[in-house]
């Protein structure tokens, strides 16, 4: 029996009337995969060695038909050097298009990974690094402090075309306190306002494809929310949830519409549920930062063919997450709890924006993606200390 699964694909399918099992044999060629590898349990979106001669479902001994043929094949790859592709598989393919990532300062945060992403796919980079952290990110730039986190799947480097210094809390130089412009931390960059910094990328570039807001800021993060300030709260929203907005604002008119006008934000689950400590405004700024996904998807889509997505990302040391100051018992609160128990990694949430900002994801706009071990899905710790001896299930 021979049967098509994916475009041009032929896959022939043996059934053992003796054992039952099934064995999947590619027939005209091979099948670039995209996923885990099994060998390294690292993730890629890479075809590289990832070619099929021959697959087995991995456990079909007591099923007469498999299910998930795309599992299997993922599962079961022959990484042989001989096995040549004739096939282009379905490859995310950024190629051409020009993306514009607002909020990476080092090598350690979201944003540095989906930069990344992005760039193993093809696309050109450009950063904007808010304006106090300019001088620090590009010295390590250029002094190579970040080479080793540079490298690409293909073993290249990333290049990141052009660094724009942007403060995402000022639209436009009207809005520029003076002592913001006397602050030497600002001393010698201009042009950083959000709508001068989207003039600049025009005139430089002309437009880009793909917009990334990877940046959020709460002064009183650490602050319950019912000690926080006024001030402190509208300087998250400010910081985290209209930057956004203005971002958008500013650069989707200069956006390549169509399936790669696409745009992305990163978020938390403490939009939705309690999460003690994540403070100062910081829970109900990503409330707002996801609402406004779904308004601005409508708005942006109808009259700009732009798509808008958030990813609600599990924990990770940034710099960022590092100033709430519990980072660490979040990863370890996540391992032990989350249906996936490994610690997230930066590249799975790059991964994941490349998709989101690929033409594969072409019908996915106003999303909240999670892309957190599934931990969002959990009703209950099942690490808590009450449960004891008691009989839960932890796991498998
Ligand atoms: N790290 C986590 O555990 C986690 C989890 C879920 C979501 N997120 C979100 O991911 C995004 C990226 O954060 P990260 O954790 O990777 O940390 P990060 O420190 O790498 O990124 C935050 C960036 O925001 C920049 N920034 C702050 N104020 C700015 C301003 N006014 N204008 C321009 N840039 C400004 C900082 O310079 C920094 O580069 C944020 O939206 C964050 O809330 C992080």
């Amino acid at each position: 029996m021979e049967q098509t699964i994916a475009s041009g694909l032929q896959m022939k399918v043996v059934k053992s009337s003796v054992s039952r099992n099934i064995s999947w044999k590619m027939t005209n060629s091979s099948a670039a995969v995209f996923g885990a590898n099994p060998k390294t349990n690292s993730y890629s979106m890479f075809p590289r060695a990832s070619y099929i001669s021959s697959v087995k479902p991995l456990s079909c001994n007591n099923t007469s038909t498999p299910s998930k043929s795309n599992e299997f094949i993922t599962r079961e790859m022959s990484q042989s050097p001989e096995s040549k592709p004739t096939l282009p598989g379905l490859p995310i393919d950024l190629r051409g298009k020009r993306a514009f990532i607002a909020g990476i300062a080092d090598e350690n945060g979201y944003g540095w990974a989906i930069a990344k992403s992005l760039a193993a796919a093809g696309a050109e980079i450009l950063v904007g690094t808010w304006v106090p952290a300019m001088n620090i990110f590009e010295t390590s730039l250029h002094r190579g402090k970040f080479d080793a986190s540079r490298i690409l799947p293909d073993g290249s480097l990333i290049e990141i075309t052009k660094v724009y210094p942007l403060d995402a809390v000022f639209d436009n130089p009207e809005d520029v306190p003076e002592d913001i412009k006397a602050n030497r931390r600002y001393a010698g960059y201009s042009n950083w306002t959000v709508q001068e910094v989207a003039e600049c990328v025009k005139k430089d570039f002309g437009t880009i494809d793909i917009l990334v807001h990877s940046l959020a800021n709460g002064p009183e993060v650490t602050k319950p929310l019912l000690e926080t300030s006024r001030k402190g709260y509208l300087a998250a929203l400010s910081a985290s949830s209209y930057s956004y907005v203005s971002l958008l604002k500013h650069f989707v008119p200069i956006m390549n519409p169509g399936k790669c006008g696409a745009t992305i934000s990163l978020t938390h689950n403490a939009s939705e549920r309690i999460i003690p400590g994540y403070g100062g405004g910081m829970s109900s700024a990503k409330a707002a930062l996801e609402s406004d996904t779904r308004v601005l998807a409508f708005e942006a889509g109808r009259r700009y063919k732009v798509r808008i997505n958030t990813i609600s990302a599990g924990p990770l040391r940034s710099r960022a997450a590092k100033a709430i100051g519990f980072v660490d018992t979040m990863i370890e609160y996540s391992i032990n709890n989350a249906p996936l128990q490994k610690e997230l990694a930066a590249d799975e949430v790059g991964n994941a924006a490349a998709f989101l900002l690929s033409p594969l994801s072409s019908a996915i706009t106003g999303s909240v993606v999670y892309v957190d071990n599934g931990l969002n899905a959990m009703g209950m710790a099942v690490d808590s200390p009450v449960f004891g001896d008691n009989n839960i299930p932890k796991d498998n």
